[in-house]
């Protein structure tokens, strides 16, 4: 049962407009450990192609190659030019939307670069352009699980994804993140000094730490003063629990709109004009002392 959630406005005009509104939908992919991985593409193909139009669509973290299926990632581990993101760069050109695509296992491609320990895989975002082009991609600087896991078998990406898409509102500035990144307020600072109005974070956190996302995606867009725009994974599999509560987050730090723990659509409509008001009436960034402490 697919749930379908509106947001509500944070910051209307007093005729319900909206001035550079960016509408944006977030898939929040439920799967347990029966639906083969090409099931779920073409599931999850189906439901971006039936969605209203929008102007972005973000998916979850490895929501096709399964968050915590570490123990087939090996096998199942793609390159970006692989079947699931060109089945994804298609529905993005049929629908003309932009897509950001989740995160898929990447493989290196014969020849390239394996990164620093030689693994030759990444947890790679991939954002897709409404012509079907990949667009930019972020490999997960961060890696969960405690010497288990992304720590043991992933290489660990190096840089920032910061890039502009042009929307029919008008150019947004967007950065990328992914999951366990959440936790560590330095990306986002960085990602905010690049000019980003808008992180897009899929992720595969799992329920017993609902109540973490949920506080530090808020904490991430307060502090930062942008949007952030959470899509997690529902459902349960390799035994855990994830969590749902895709939500999005104003740069306010007030959430316009969030899922429950079942799959689910959350569909809004960003105010772009409202990351400069905030940063205009409340100019706290203005007040850093980062030489003081040694920046
Ligand atoms: N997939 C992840 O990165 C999980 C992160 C997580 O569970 C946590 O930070 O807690």
């Amino acid at each position: 049962m697919v749930d379908c959630a509106a947001g509500s406005d944070v910051d209307a005009g007093r005729d319900g407009t909206r001035v550079n509104g960016l509408k944006v939908a977030l898939l929040q992919v439920s799967y347990g450990d029966d639906e083969p991985l090409r099931d779920r593409v073409e599931r999850v193909s189906q439901w971006v192609r039936g969605l209203e139009p929008t102007d972005l669509v973000l998916l979850p973290e490895l929501w096709a190659h399964g968050g915590f299926a570490s123990a087939s990632w090996r096998t199942t581990a793609e390159l970006v030019s692989g079947q699931t993101i060109a089945q994804m760069a298609s529905v993005a050109r049929e629908t003309g939307t932009w897509l950001h695509a989740g995160s898929v296992i990447e493989k290196a491609d014969e020849g390239a670069d394996r990164g620093s320990e030689g693994r030759g895989l990444w947890n790679t975002s991939v954002l897709l352009s409404p012509q079907g082009e990949v667009h930019k991609t972020y490999r997960k600087i961060h890696r969960f699980g405690f010497g288990d896991g992304e720590p043991r078998l992933l290489e660990a990406g190096t840089d920032l994804a910061v890039v502009d898409l042009e929307a029919n509102s008008g150019s947004v500035r967007v950065g990328m993140a992914t999951c366990y990144d959440l936790r560590f307020p330095e990306l986002f600072r960085q990602l905010g000094d690049q000019g980003v109005e808008v992180v897009l974070l899929p992720a595969a956190w799992p329920m017993p730490r609902v109540e973490h996302w949920r506080l530090l995606g808020r904490a991430r867009a307060l502090e930062n003063q942008t949007w952030v725009l959470q899509c997690n994974t529902a459902g349960t599999h390799s035994g855990v629990e994830m969590g749902g509560h895709s939500q999005i987050v104003a740069p306010t730090g007030e959430v316009l709109a969030e899922l429950g723990s079942g799959e689910g659509a959350l569909v809004a409509e960003l105010d772009l004009d409202l990351l400069k008001r905030v940063r205009a009436d409340f100019p706290v960034l203005a007040d850093r002392r980062l030489s003081t402490l040694g920046y």
